[in-house]
């Protein structure tokens, strides 16, 4: 299976639109992949907080009529990254779109962890409630944005629910670029799974962005990773490995769920 991992640079200097298009010619390009992913808003820049809201869409917005556009052309498996969703009621989402290479939606996911503490994406977005997972020819996707990556009940409840490649589009700051690479390598070890973890480059609202996209295999090992600037990280990978990972060192069988707290 082929996968490529689009880490757009999403810089103030460039419109929402520019970008949009940039995006688009950049799936067409992936021909030939099984899988294209794009990170969290990259619309917009995932610390652009102001520009949540001015730049918000409805589900089935332009990111989507575009992105579906380019699945279809391209012929590939789509995880577009993550949009400001405005539902109906004019609550925003931080929400990922997955597209079939037809171009028909086959899962959003609204971020179910939410970044910021008390400000920023914590308190301008809602936080969604759903595990989703999507079933592909060769493997099961298990979706998670950013944030997510630290939270990881999250990720056994996809297990649970038959991931076996976790797919983590992001806008993680250089800051913290230690905490990215260890974190996409600690879900893969601990979850026996594939992570593709795909996060952009350049600088938005002050913060640089990490890049370093990253694909690990089950065993933890690192298949390939991005540098800090705009590129395309393109990798094969035998999802069957997940199977025989599990059956060889079956680790995830050893869980003892349910384990009583200290007594006082
Ligand atoms: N957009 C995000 O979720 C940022 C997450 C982050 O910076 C961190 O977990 O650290």
């Amino acid at each position: 299976m082929r996968a490529s991992l689009i880490q757009i640079a999403v810089n103030e200097g460039e419109s929402v639109e520019s970008r949009r298009r940039r995006a688009a010619a950049l799936v067409r390009e992936q021909a030939g992949a099984d899988l294209v992913v794009l990170p969290e808003l990259w619309t917009t820049g995932a610390f652009a907080f102001e520009e949540f809201g001015r730049e918000a869409e409805p589900l089935e917005g332009p990111t989507y009529e575009t992105m579906a556009k380019a699945a279809s052309d391209a012929g590939v498996w789509l995880h577009a990254g993550s949009i400001p969703e405005r539902d109906p009621e004019g609550t925003l989402y931080n929400t990922s779109l997955v597209f079939t290479p037809s171009g028909d939606l086959a899962a959003a996911y609204r971020k179910i962890h939410r970044f910021g503490f008390d400000k920023g994406e914590a308190v301008l977005m809602g936080a969604g409630r759903d595990l989703v997972t999507v079933r592909l020819p060769d493997t099961t996707l298990g979706l998670a944005t950013c944030y997510d990556l630290r939270f990881p009940e999250l990720f056994r409840g996809l297990v649970d629910a038959g991931a076996q490649t976790l797919v983590v589009p992001a806008g993680w700051p250089e800051r913290r670029r230690a905490h990215w690479t260890l974190l996409a390598r600690a879900r893969a070890v601990e979850d026996q799974a594939f992570v593709l973890a795909c996060s952009t480059a350049g600088t938005h609202a002050g913060v640089p962005q990490a890049g370093h996209s990253i694909v690990v295999d089950p065993w933890g090992e690192v298949l390939a990773e991005a540098g800090h600037d705009e590129e395309v990280l393109t990798v094969d990978f035998d999802p069957a490995e997940v199977v025989t990972t599990r059956d060889q060192f079956p680790a995830l069988k050893d869980r003892v769920l349910g384990l009583e707290p200290p007594r006082r």
